[in-house]
């Protein structure tokens, strides 16, 4: 028996379909007054207030004219990078070498370790975020702090040992055969537990040999129900290196394929600078491409086309990709799409930009039977959104005409102010 401990009340927002290939009347599901039904961690029903019996037993949490819907799945960062968000002036190698590969280090102290997972994952659900894909660095316990932090939050949470043995200092590198083993011990403790799941992480290509890409790939054969993820084609010095270090590979995606790093279950931030010999591969495969809005503007990578790799049937979802992004929020990392998508003349519609922080990300990391959405059965993972939360977006949305007008400012101007309340596991989260 389902027995329903929670309502909430307030507007809600479901998807039906997807608003990139579907009319919006026929993608979204909107309840001006909705109330959505808890019990047992999971949605037990959604729909019109007047719809719903309130059984005597369950506690009913009235939020007004907020927004109720899926939390945010953030499906590309790099949480061992939060203390170091927002350092100036540096493209992507130079970046990695002067901030990133410093602060990674300082990970490898267990205890560090811990303090910066709390502190990201205080700054994530602060944003009405309830799902992230990680990277952790090259030390296994950066992977016990984050799984660790998550459980006892129990939030659904991803994570894996980012693999180096090239082109990284001294103090930050493993071996192909370490990375293996490292990886799969860590895999055999963590996979599956609670909400939990292990995703194999080679950083990309220039960091690891052949050998070690092999070895990964082989780890990936033996557990295929695992993600795989990784960096491709962010910016063109990258791309180049990645030539000079790869003389016999067709192109970067061709450097994970040869080594059994492509497939359903790949993971591929950024992907920018495709060839279309890349793009029909990966469409072919069906692997995901997350955008990382903030992080390609940050750090002056290009212009993710949005717009045209959904349009060509691309699986797609939305990252942070803190620190080389600017932001934890996502609502900020959605209107940095939306600008992005704005340059290329192909401004994309609220429903999708939310579609994309929600449903898109949970598709990409395979989840989308479980987050992702305000549907029955889905696990009560929300964030309600204040649609006024600040003096400027309050007086655009009280003119607002529906409800995208109403949601738009958020998109554009919110930030951890728009986040009334969050629910993880069917519980809610302290703020
Ligand atoms: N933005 C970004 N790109 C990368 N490529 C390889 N590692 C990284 C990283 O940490 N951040
Ligand atoms: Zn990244």
């Amino acid at each position: 028996m389902n027995t329903v401990t929670h309502i909430l009340l307030g507007q809600t927002l479901s998807f039906t379909n997807d608003p990139f290939s579907t009319p919006l009347e026929d993608a979204v599901k909107l309840e001006r007054r909705g109330a959505v039904a808890l019990g047992q961690g999971k949605v037990l029903a959604v729909g019109a207030a007047d719809d719903i019996t309130v059984p005597q037993d369950a506690k009913v949490i009235d939020y007004g004219d907020a927004l109720i819907m899926a939390g945010f799945v953030d499906a590309h960062l790099h949480y061992p990078q939060t203390g170091i968000i927002a350092s100036w002036g540096k493209r992507l190698i130079d970046w990695l070498n002067t901030y990133t590969f410093p602060e990674e280090t300082r990970l490898g102290d267990p205890a560090y370790a811990r303090e910066i997972a709390a502190r990201y994952f205080d700054l994530a659900l602060a944003n009405g975020t309830t799902t992230s894909l990680s990277y952790a660095t090259i030390h296994p316990t950066s992977v016990d702090a984050y799984f660790t932090e998550a459980q006892s939050r129990g939030l659904r949470a991803l994570t894996g040992k980012t693999c180096m043995d090239r082109n990284a200092p001294d103090g930050l590198r493993d071996t192909a055969q370490s990375a293996y083993d490292d990886s799969k011990a860590l895999l055999e403790k963590w996979h599956g537990v609670d909400r939990l799941g292990y995703v194999i992480t080679p950083r990309f290509s220039p960091t690891s040999t052949p050998e070690q890409l092999s070895a990964l790939g082989a780890l990936w054969a033996e557990h295929p129900d695992c993600l795989m993820q990784t960096h491709i084609s962010e910016q063109h010095e990258e791309i180049a290196w990645v030539r000079d270090l790869f003389p016999d590979a067709r192109d970067y995606l061709d450097t994970y394929e040869a080594h059994g790093l492509l497939g359903e279950r790949a993971v591929f931030g950024h992907a920018i600078h495709l060839t279309e010999r890349e793009e029909d591969r990966l469409k072919e495969v069906g692997a995901g491409l997350v955008h990382c809005p903030t992080s390609n503007t940050f750090i002056g990578s290009g212009i993710f086309e949005t717009a045209r790799m959904k349009a060509q049937g691309q699986r797609v979802g939305l990252a942070t990709d803190t620190g080389g992004g600017s932001s934890f929020s996502m609502l900020r990392t959605m209107a940095a799409a939306y600008e992005l998508g704005q340059l290329k003349g192909q401004p994309l519609h609220p429903a999708q930009l939310i579609w994309l922080a929600t449903c898109g990300s949970a598709q990409v990391l395979h989840l989308a039977d479980k987050i992702g959405n305000l549907d029955v059965g889905m696990e009560a993972d929300l964030v309600v959104l204040d649609l006024a939360s600040t003096p400027a977006i309050a007086q655009r949305s009280a003119r607002a005409e529906d409800i995208w007008e109403a949601v738009f400012p958020t998109i554009m101007m919110g930030d951890d102010r728009a986040t009334k309340a969050v629910w993880a596991g069917g519980k809610p989260v302290s703020l």
